[in-house]
């Protein structure tokens, strides 16, 4: 088992989730998200990313297999504060009436007791989160009043708060302008130097292969897992956009040849 204090990996060992309606969202997803990475996780839509993260934090039981962070199961992980989450903007309720500073806050409740008074450390470590995203400028405006980037800032300054040694952020870039997102991976690329292990969704595939160490790729399973270099290829990119694996395609192909 993995020690808390170094970084920690990712293991998702035979993973299927069905949602409440009988629909089969992952089947028999295996793959490591290895520790200290990037890693970028790219499928098209409805392939199950979020479903991926969801059953990463526990959010979600899985119907089979199991997920380990740091080689504890997800709950326990949790309880240990090991992984933060930053969601995909429609998941959260931007009518919701709090303020920024209050929001990067939450990512400390985990760390509080039942009466959720912050210490000076609570205080300090959200004044630095924000400061990291550039957002301290906003601490006091409502969340719904934020641009779209900003919004995605300020859980990724909740996350940063939360002091989890494993980041997920699921579409951290969508509705974020050039700069900013290049600026994102700036901290992201830091934050891998101080040790934490990131996963990240994005239909940015331009940007992958320049700050994401290993790719998964996913299209209700896990298609293809390894470093960009090997695993970032056109034929992969076909195969999990496209319909079938290149290499059953190729298989296919080889038996209506033998059957002639
Ligand atoms: N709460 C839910 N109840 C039932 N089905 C769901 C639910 N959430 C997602 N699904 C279905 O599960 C599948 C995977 O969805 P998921 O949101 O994980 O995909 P995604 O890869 O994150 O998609 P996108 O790129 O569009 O965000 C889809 O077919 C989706 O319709």
């Amino acid at each position: 088992m993995q020690s808390t204090t170094s970084t920690l990996n990712i293991t998702v060992d035979d993973l299927s989730v069905t949602y409440s309606n009988a629909r089969l969202a992952l089947y028999n997803a295996n793959c490591t998200v290895e520790a200290g990475t990037i890693t970028g996780l790219v499928g098209p839509n409805g392939s199950g990313k979020s479903t991926l993260f969801k059953s990463i934090m526990g959010f979600l039981q899985p119907s089979q297999g199991q997920i380990r962070v740091g080689g504890f199961p997800v709950q326990k992980a949790q309880k240990r504060q090991l992984m933060a989450y930053v969601p995909q903007a429609d998941e959260v309720d931007w009518n919701f009436p709090i303020n920024v500073f209050d929001v990067v806050m939450m990512g400390r409740y985990g760390y509080m007791n039942l009466l959720r008074i912050p210490s000076a450390k609570d205080r300090r470590l959200v004044m630095e989160s924000l400061e990291r995203v550039n957002m301290s400028d906003f601490r006091h405006r409502q969340i719904g009043e934020l641009s779209g980037g900003q919004k995605k800032r300020a859980f990724l300054a909740r996350a940063l708060a939360q002091e989890g040694k494993v980041i997920l952020l699921d579409e951290p870039f969508t509705g974020v302008d050039v700069k900013t997102e290049k600026r994102m991976i700036d901290l992201l690329m830091q934050l891998r130097q101080e040790g934490h292990t990131i996963l990240v969704s994005t239909h940015d595939l331009a940007s992958i292969s320049t700050f994401c160490d290993r790719t998964i790729l996913l299209n209700q399973t896990i298609l293809a897992s390894g470093t960009t270099a090997e695993t970032f290829t056109e034929e992969n990119l076909a195969m999990t956009f496209g319909g079938l694996p290149v290499s059953s395609l190729r298989q296919k192909s080889r038996q209506s040849e033998a059957e002639v």
